[in-house]
């Protein structure tokens, strides 16, 4: 088991641009944090000050109680955005070197290549070289060179772009898996519905500060619930003023009620509906992530 990792109050300039603004949050041993963001906010200046190939201004990145250092760092299994494999080194060779530069010795360097290039589907293709692979396969290689020393805490940028649907189960499904063992994990990613349906947390940054962070339900469901009614004629504003009502869109056929559910009776809603005439549909929804994502963004 392994501590939480903790990025605390990180601030970051290069030049003249602030990158990162007081950058903080935890991921919890056995958690999937979702990293998003736009182009540009800041999601890999973070990532790199984590294993620290970029040093921070100030603040500071903690696994437990202790601040992290060279041998914490080396405890991170990290794929960078910008990829870092040799093209002109065969799969296997390259995965066994990296093993064995995180001190494991020829044997079991050798099952761990085994094992995980096996688990990611790129066992056949251990004796060609990396750039001869397709980028998805490369891309899968990365992720066997981050999990190779089996790390106490994954960092991955943006590991799933570029992946065909099976890969991303694949990548998906060890993700899950390295969590479900207890350590802590954060990816970058673009793909919100795939954040939405993997993580457990995320945090939604824009221009190097965090403008969102919790789980996903509880950041969905937090603009209120969307409530659509469709029958009851526009003309009367009939949810007007009922309690737990927030907003009102009257549409043609279509009535569509921002409600509070702490206060909203949808009973009472209902009923206030069928007094206008026949409700034909009454249902209720929040927010998806990349709807709550363009609202942060763009505030
Ligand atoms: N080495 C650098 N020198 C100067 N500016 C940089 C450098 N690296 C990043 N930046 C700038 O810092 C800001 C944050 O960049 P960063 O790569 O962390 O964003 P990101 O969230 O990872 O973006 P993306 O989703 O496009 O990968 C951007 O404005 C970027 O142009």
């Amino acid at each position: 088991m392994t501590g939480e990792l903790v990025v605390d109050g990180l601030h970051k300039r290069y030049g003249d641009l602030v990158a990162l603004r007081d950058m903080t949050f935890h991921v919890s041993p056995g958690e999937i944090f979702g990293f998003v963001g736009s182009n540009g906010a800041g999601k890999s200046t973070t990532m790199r000050i984590i294993l620290g190939v970029l040093a921070a201004d100030s603040g500071e990145v903690r696994l437990g109680a202790t601040p992290i250092d060279f041998d914490g760092r080396r405890r991170i299994g990290y794929m960078p955005e910008e990829r870092g494999l040799y093209p002109k080194m065969k799969v296997g060779d390259q995965l066994a070197f990296l093993a064995r530069l995180h001190g494991m010795d020829n044997a079991t360097a050798a099952d761990a290549v085994a094992r995980w290039t096996q688990r990611l589907g790129v066992a056949e293709r251990v004796d060609d070289n990396v750039g001869d692979l397709s980028l998805g396969n490369q891309q899968r290689v990365q992720l066997a060179a981050a999990l190779i020393h089996d790390p106490a805490v994954l960092v991955l940028d943006e590991p799933f772009s570029g992946l065909d649907p099976v890969a991303v189960d694949v990548m998906s499904d060890v993700l899950k898996e390295k969590a479900a063992e207890g350590i802590p994990v954060i990816f970058s990613s673009h793909q919100l519905e795939l954040v939405q349906r993997l993580c457990d947390r995320v945090g939604i940054i824009a221009r190097g500060e965090m403008k969102a962070l919790g789980r996903v339900d509880e950041l969905r469901s937090r603009g209120g619930v969307t409530l659509e009614v469709s029958g009851p004629s526009a003309d009367s504003r009939w949810a007007d003023g009922l309690p737990g009502v927030t907003a009102a869109t009257y549409g043609e056929s279509v009535t569509e009620l921002r409600i509070d559910p702490a206060v909203a009776d949808d009973q009472a809603i209902l009923a206030a509906a069928l007094r206008t005439g026949p409700v034909h549909r009454f249902a209720t929804s929040t927010p998806t992530l990349t709807e709550l994502f363009r609202e942060v963004v763009s505030a």
